[in-house]
């Protein structure tokens, strides 16, 4: 895998969305089909390489979690359950308050996208703070899912966001 021309595709915003904060970009990365497709492949392998358990259920988080995660749920065979920004899921759903690193938020998950005892690996672009995949992790436990992992495409190292998390944390590039 090319990481110098991923890499390359991610931009950095300073001052964004808030002062002070350093904003990584990623959609410049959709600008080069073969660069996503590196990605994508990268993180398949290294699921299919590094669990002895099938996974059931991929879970993105809104919205640029859904970029990758439905992609990589099909070539698993697995399904996909969104993690959505609250308000917006139809039916009966279950709701976390959570803190990221510009702010705080709301996450909800429709109540039948885990069903107990399912292996479930999150999937996003970033990890910060850590507290949105925390949050996430908080929801598919309610639900009784079984989080095996966090795969990230880009880990902001120096806020440490894996440490509170409870299942490890695999990222493609460390920022
Ligand atoms: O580790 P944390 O400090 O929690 O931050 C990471 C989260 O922040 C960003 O999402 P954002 O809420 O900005 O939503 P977006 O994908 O809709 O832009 C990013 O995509 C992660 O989900
Ligand atoms: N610095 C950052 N860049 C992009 N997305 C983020 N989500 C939380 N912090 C972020």
């Amino acid at each position: 895998m090319d990481l110098k021309r991923i890499n390359a595709l991610i931009r950095d915003i300073p001052d964004f969305p808030k002062p002070g904060i350093l904003f990584k970009d990623i959609f410049p990365l959709f600008q080069d089909p073969i660069a996503v497709e590196m990605v994508i492949t990268h993180i398949v392998n290294h699921i299919n390489t590094s669990f002895d358990k099938k996974i059931d259920v991929i879970v993105g988080l809104d919205a640029r979690g859904f970029l990758f995660g439905p992609i990589i749920a099909m070539r698993l065979g697995a399904a996909f359950a969104p993690v959505r920004k609250a308000g917006k899921l139809p039916g009966t759903t279950i709701q976390v308050a959570y803190e990221k690193e510009y702010g705080t938020d709301l996450f909800e998950m429709q109540c039948d996208s885990i069903k107990p005892g399912q292996n479930v690996i999150v999937i996003d672009d970033l990890i910060a703070t850590g507290g949105s995949a925390r949050g996430a992790q908080e929801l598919i436990e309610k639900m009784r899912g079984n989080v095996l992992s966090f795969i990230f495409l880009i880990e902001l190292e120096f806020l440490k966001g894996k440490d509170i998390l409870k299942a490890p944390v695999y990222s493609m590039i460390k920022a």
